[in-house]
Parts: C-alpha cells; structure tokens; sequence
C-alpha cells in the first residue's frame, strides 16, 4: 500500500469547511471546526497575503489544522498547516518546498486516472469529487455519484481522503456511510439560513476529526 510522503494527517479528518475569508475562519474556529481551508480565487499573492497571514494566526491559535488553496509560496512563507492544490497545480508547484517546509498537502481528484497522478505525488490527504452537482464552482466534468466514491475508497484503502461537491445537511449521512475520512464544503454552511446550527448538525455528523 502506498504511504503518504508528505506529513501525515488524522486519517479521519472529519468536517472541513472550505471559505473565502479570515471572517468566516475565526467564526468556524470559535464554534468547534479543527479542520478548515481558506479559498480565496483569481488574487495575487500581494492581494491576499495579509489574510494568509491572519488566517494562519487563527489556526495556529486554535491549534486547527488550516489548509491554504493555491498559494502555496505564501503558506510556506507564514508556515500553514497545509496547502491544498488541484491536478493543474502540481505540474507548476514546488512540491519539495512544500514537503521540506513541513507543510502537509492535499490534492484534487476527479477521476482514477487523476488519483494515479496524485498516488504518485504521496499527499498527505486526496481529495475525490464532486460528489454531486455544485453550484459553487463551475465543473468540467460530471458528478462521480456515491457508488464511484465508495469505490475510490475501496481502492484508496486507508488513505486518508476528503469528499467534496454538493455536500448538503441531507446528503451528508450517505457521503460518511462510503467510509471517507471528511466532508468538504462550502454552500452547506456559507448559504445556509442558520450557519451555526447548520455547522454544529455537521460536525455531529462528521466529528471535527480525530487528534
Ligand atoms: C478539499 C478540497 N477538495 C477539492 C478542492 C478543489 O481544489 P482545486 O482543484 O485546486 O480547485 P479550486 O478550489 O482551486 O478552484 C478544494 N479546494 N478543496
Ligand atoms: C471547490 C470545489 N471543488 C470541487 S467541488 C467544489 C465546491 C464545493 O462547494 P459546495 O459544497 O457548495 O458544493
Ligand atoms: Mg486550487
């Protein structure tokens, strides 16, 4: 079985809420939320670096396990606790700066083909999505459905793994039932008309993932 050669994670890293700002990191630090990633797109690394830096403050405060998206320089530079990139990414990332620095990663998957790419790199975590039709981030491809996520985590064993895409209160249940370590989200908890009860009802179901 293949072992993660980046730092290693919880192998349950239980809910994983994915957001756009520092405000919306100290709200889900303050109710609970240890594992989390700030999601800021389409900015330079000059426009976003003091909310890299805030953000990073928060999850070492909390002692939270606080992935960065994209910027991979700047969550090396201010010491992240990770940094999550998509297939795209890697061709283009120093992925020894990141392992050398410490810094756990994460990688997108949609497809066994992409896992075989990210088997390859030896994350700390891969990600398998979308789950189900989202209207948060525009998808090149369809939706994978439950029944092709249980069977990538047949396949990945006891990789540690994330499900992503479309993960709602109600779908959540069926999602965890597939064996996978966490739930990604976003809309779940950003639109959702109560976000601290939607939050709590979650991390009840996911846990906030294990030490
Ligand atoms: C946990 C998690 N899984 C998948 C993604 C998507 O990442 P990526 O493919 O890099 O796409 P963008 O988020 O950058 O649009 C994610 N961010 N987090
Ligand atoms: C960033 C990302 N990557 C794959 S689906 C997705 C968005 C998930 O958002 P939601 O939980 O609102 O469907
Ligand atoms: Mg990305």
């Amino acid at each position: 079985m293949i072992q993660p050669d980046f730092p290693a994670v919880p192998q349950r890293l239980g809910l994983y809420p994915v957001v756009d700002s520092v405000e919306w990191i100290a709200r889900l630090l303050d109710v609970g939320v240890r594992t989390l990633q700030l999601r800021i797109k389409d900015n330079t690394d000059v426009e976003v670096e003091a909310n890299v830096i805030a953000a990073i403050a928060l999850g070492h405060r909390y002692r939270a396990r606080l992935f960065i998206n994209d910027y991979w320089r700047l969550a090396v530079k201010h010491r992240a606790y990770g940094v999550h990139l998509g297939q795209e990414d890697l061709a283009v990332t120093d992925l020894d700066a990141i392992r050398d620095a410490g810094l756990r990663l994460g990688v997108s998957t949609h497809d066994d083909m992409e896992i075989d790419v990210a088997l390859a790199v030896k994350p700390s975590y891969i990600a398998l999505g979308h789950v189900f039709p989202t209207q948060t981030k525009k998808m090149p491809s369809a939706p994978q459905g439950l029944a092709q996520l249980a069977g990538h985590i047949t396949r990945l064993n006891d990789y540690p793994t994330v499900a992503i895409g479309g993960i709602s209160l109600e779908r959540a249940p069926s999602v965890l039932a597939t064996g996978v370590g966490s739930i990604a989200v976003v809309s779940a908890i950003t639109q959702a008309p109560d976000w601290q009860l939607a939050t709590a009802q979650l991390l009840e179901m996911a846990g906030a993932g294990d030490e």
